[in-house]
């Protein structure tokens, strides 16, 4: 038996659509793995009710099957489904981490992260790597097509998690076909001052470079009461503030001694609305752990 912590993460923000993620030292999911003769799975805490345990259809079994690892997989979740905070893919990589050992496979973290994505692609369609990534490998990433970039960032955050449901398919949808050429000049520009603020550990480069108006306005119309929850967290000092991952949970970085100012005032925003939410002060994080 082994037993994996993978944590939540938030993917994009902002400028970094489908390429950016940073992993958050807390939520997290953690899970059990034991050698078997098939693939079996349970999964129990937050969410599970709407969660699959149907290895075709839950991620983990994707990547018990891609690794050729069959086992009795047990999953914890401390990241609600559909939340923005990269849900599927905690299980995913905490599967693939847990499997690879489990079975002696000898995969690196790096090498895992497509194997895990393999799990995403079962929920969302799609095999992007932008939440496997960092909750394999920790810090921010920077997920191509050529493979991760990791930066041991450790930026204050705070990710607000209203009670409203936005499927990353749906989230998926309603993006742009296209973009103005001034569009993505600032993108580049926006991507690249966040960027430079991961390695200076520097919350106001990376809250500047968080801004984007190609894909986030596009969805946060699928978010009851996103811009008052926006502008409110800046008013209290956030640095920049943007949808996680496809949403509903919507991200602030800033300094430490805002945080707890930030995160009572984002609940608040949400609550004039007349949605609940729940909060959670964080920050970044290390990658999946194994026990
Ligand atoms: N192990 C798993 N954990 C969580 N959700 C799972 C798992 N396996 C399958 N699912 C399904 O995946 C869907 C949630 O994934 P989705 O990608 O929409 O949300 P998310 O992972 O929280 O967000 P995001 O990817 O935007 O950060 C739900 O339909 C859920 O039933
Ligand atoms: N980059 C993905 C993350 C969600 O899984 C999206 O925003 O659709």
């Amino acid at each position: 038996m082994l037993t994996v912590r993978a944590p939540a993460t938030s993917a994009n923000l902002g400028s970094g659509f489908d390429v950016f993620g940073v992993a958050l030292e807390r939520p997290a999911d953690v899970v059990r793995l034991k050698k078997a003769d098939r693939v079996t799975i349970e999964v129990t805490g937050a969410g599970s009710q709407y969660i699959p345990e149907d290895p075709d259809k839950n991620t983990v079994g994707a990547v018990a099957e891609a690794l050729d690892a069959p086992a009795h997989i047990q999953i914890d979740k401390g990241v609600r489904p559909a939340s923005g905070l990269g849900s599927s893919a905690a299980s995913a990589a905490a599967a693939a981490v847990g499997l690879n050992e489990l079975y002696d496979r000898g995969y690196s973290r790096e090498e895992l992260v497509p194997i895990a994505a393999k799990g995403e692609a079962v929920v969302s369609g799609d095999a992007h790597d932008d939440n496997v990534a960092p909750s394999i490998m920790g810090g921010f990433t920077i997920a191509t097509e050529k493979g991760v970039t990791q930066v041991d960032a450790d930026i204050p955050l705070v990710a607000c998690l209203p009670d409203i449901v936005v499927s990353t398919r749906d989230a998926r949808n309603v993006v742009p076909e296209t973009a103005r050429v001034d569009q993505m000049v600032e993108t580049v520009g926006n991507a690249a001052t966040l960027t430079t603020g991961m390695h200076r550990d520097d919350p106001e480069l990376v809250g500047q470079g968080m801004h984007d108006t190609v894909v986030t306005p596009a969805r946060a119309k699928l978010i009851d009461g996103y811009e008052q929850v926006r502008e409110a967290a800046l008013a209290a000092g956030a640095t920049g503030v943007t949808i996680s991952g496809a949403g509903p949970t919507v991200i602030a970085a800033c300094a430490e001694e805002d945080r707890r100012k930030i995160a009572s005032t984002m609940l608040d925003a949400f609550g004039e609305r007349g949605v609940d939410a729940r909060v959670y002060q964080t920050r970044i994080g290390r990658g999946a752990e194994v026990f």
